[in-house]
């Protein structure tokens, strides 16, 4: 039992593991991700196809499944032991939350799920036992120049990021960095079990929805060439922010848009956070190097637009608007306040006097 005996143990999670998209044309899809971005196929029919980085060894990183209405159908998190699957249902009832507990085959290259829509009405999964596949780390022969090498993080957009980042931290992640204003409105923060960054991220806006999800490359010119590569296939439109350097995790990034709308990012070097008196870093959301480290704009659609869940029974979960201060009406706009230097100039070109 936990500290307050009121409530179980949360299960011990290693890490972030799947996600599973639905998507409306699978073959598109399947050009994007295999063909563009180089992602591995471990399997595939005409129904679904099971993905996984270069580096990855469990069967996969994203399960593409062909379907009506383009969402997300499961965040999946591995737990260090078969007997984790237990705490899982117990912690998730205990929470009085929809679970359900899946034999092995459920999930393909997976054994038993545990699958919940938790307290947020995110379609929650967790599994230990997963079927090994090839570690393609030293094959470089199969490492195209945008070389993805594993799933990073996911991140989900939910109304009351305060009351997300209760329940996450005491399912046991700890809290890396977050942004907040002056009045103690939390407008995004981000989350780790394994020892970077987060494995995901709660940005403030209408949810329950999926933002994005990102896989990571070991180098910033794997992202450029990425870049290079959509100009030369003239699909620069999938790209929607950056390239660039993020102020929160240090990380250097790219966000694109699948042929669904999906968001994807491109991510790499961010830092170690695995000690337990790891320090928090928290960013004034008027700063305007907290998302883009050299300042560059968000997008508004970045702010805006992400992707439905679908529930247990894969209904999309029924979106509630965010009732606090948006991040994009402070910082953007007409009277949006954004600062390079505190107090210093907001005239001229920068994000805060244009947009
Ligand atoms: O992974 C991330 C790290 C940092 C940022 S931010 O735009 O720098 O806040 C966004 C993000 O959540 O995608
Ligand atoms: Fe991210």
């Amino acid at each position: 039992m936990s500290e307050d005996n009121a409530r179980p143990a949360p299960p011990d999670i290693v890490r972030c593991a799947y996600l599973e998209l639905v998507v409306s044309d699978l073959a598109a899809s399947r050009e994007f991700y295999v063909d563009v971005l180089g992602l591995v196929v471990t399997e595939e029919d005409e129904h679904e196809i099971h993905l996984r980085g270069l580096e990855e060894f469990i069967h996969h990183n994203l399960v593409l499944r062909a379907g009506p209405v383009p969402a997300t159908a499961a965040f999946g998190f591995r737990v260090r032991h078969p007997r984790e699957l237990d705490r899982a249902q117990e912690y998730y009832r205990a929470l009085g939350c929809e679970v359900r507990r899946e034999a092995a085959g459920f999930r393909r290259g997976v054994g038993e799920v545990v699958r919940v829509r938790d307290p947020l009405g995110f379609p929650y999964e967790f599994f230990h036992d997963v079927r090994h596949v090839p570690r393609l780390t030293w094959n470089y022969e199969r490492h195209g120049a945008g070389a993805i090498v594993r799933l990073d993080h996911f991140n989900q957009v939910c109304p009351d990021v305060t009351r997300g980042a209760r329940y996450l931290e005491d399912l046991g992640f700890r809290r890396t960095e977050d942004i907040r204003d002056e009045e103690g409105v939390t407008y995004a923060a981000w989350f780790a079990r394994k020892d970077t960054v987060h494995d995901t991220a709660l940005t403030g806006g209408a949810g329950p929805r999926m933002h994005h999800v990102a896989f990571a490359t070991h180098e910033k010119h794997n992202i450029l060439y990425i870049c290079d590569k959509l100009g030369a296939l003239r699909r620069t439109d999938v790209i929607e922010r950056g390239p660039g350097r993020h102020g929160v995790s240090n990380a250097f990034y790219l966000y694109l848009r699948d042929p669904d709308g999906h968001r994807v990012e491109i991510y790499t070097q961010d830092y170690y956070t695995g000690d337990p008196d790891n320090p928090l870093v928290t960013w004034d959301v008027h700063d305007n190097q907290r998302r883009d480290w050299w300042g560059s704009p968000v997008v508004p659609s970045w702010y805006n637009e992400a992707s439905r869940v679908l529930d247990l029974d894969g209904e999309p979960v029924p979106v509630l608007e965010r009732e606090e201060s948006r991040e994009l009406d402070v910082t953007i706009g007409a009277d949006g306040f954004s600062y390079t230097r505190k107090g210093g100039p907001a005239e001229g070109f920068k994000v805060g006097t244009q947009l």
